[in-house]
């Protein structure tokens, strides 16, 4: 079976929608920062604080490649820069996943991250004033990488449920 990834920017639902997929269609899931914490046996915040980013970026390069390579779960949700570093990118592309990316404005992504930013290590010290703007800017910055998936689906005013009836459409 192919693995369906999902991807997009902080906040946008990839974990949240992984779960539900997941549960919907009798598929097992797996979220990469959940899985980097359980292997590493370590919060994402505390990766980046006792390690830096670059140590992160290497880990999650090594575990994406271990969960595409895996026969366990077919549904993947990335963080949010997966496919921005290590030429990530690459691997979402091919016959052997359907790439999607969920698809949302800076002003959902703000709405949702504003009362979710402490396990966050790139926005957890940021005020509110200065999300909004980090949050336009370096989306405008990954939108690209994210351009590399084969579908998109736009998650803005929907649903969780809405969301995944999309994906399933899309997968029908
Ligand atoms: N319609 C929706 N779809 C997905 N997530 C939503 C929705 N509405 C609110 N949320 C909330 O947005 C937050 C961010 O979702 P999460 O799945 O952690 O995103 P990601 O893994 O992409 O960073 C969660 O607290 C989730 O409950
Ligand atoms: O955008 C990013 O660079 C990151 C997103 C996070 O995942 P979520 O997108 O699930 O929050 C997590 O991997 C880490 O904090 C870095
Ligand atoms: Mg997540």
């Amino acid at each position: 079976m192919k693995k369906i990834i999902l991807l997009g920017y902080m906040g946008c639902g990839k974990s949240t929608i992984a779960q539900k997929l997941s549960g919907i269609v009798s598929i097992p899931y797996v979220d990469l920062d959940e899985f980097i914490e359980k292997n590493e046996k370590m919060a994402i915040k505390q990766i980046f604080d006792n390690y830096g980013e670059i140590h992160f970026r290497k880990l999650e390069h090594t575990y994406f490649l271990e969960l595409l390579n895996n026969q366990e779960e077919d549904i993947i949700g990335l963080g949010g820069g997966t496919p921005c570093y290590a030429n990530n990118h690459e691997l979402l592309v091919g016959d052997n996943v359907i790439s999607i990316y969920l698809k949302a404005s800076v002003e959902t992504l703000f709405e949702r991250l504003v009362a979710n930013k402490s396990k966050r290590p790139l926005i957890a010290d940021k005020s509110e004033e200065e999300m909004k703007e980090f949050i336009a800017k370096h989306l405008f910055d990954r939108s690209p990488y994210y351009n590399h998936a084969q579908y998109k689906v736009t998650v803005d005013n929907k649903t969780i449920e809405e969301t995944v009836n999309d994906i399933l459409n899309l997968l029908a």
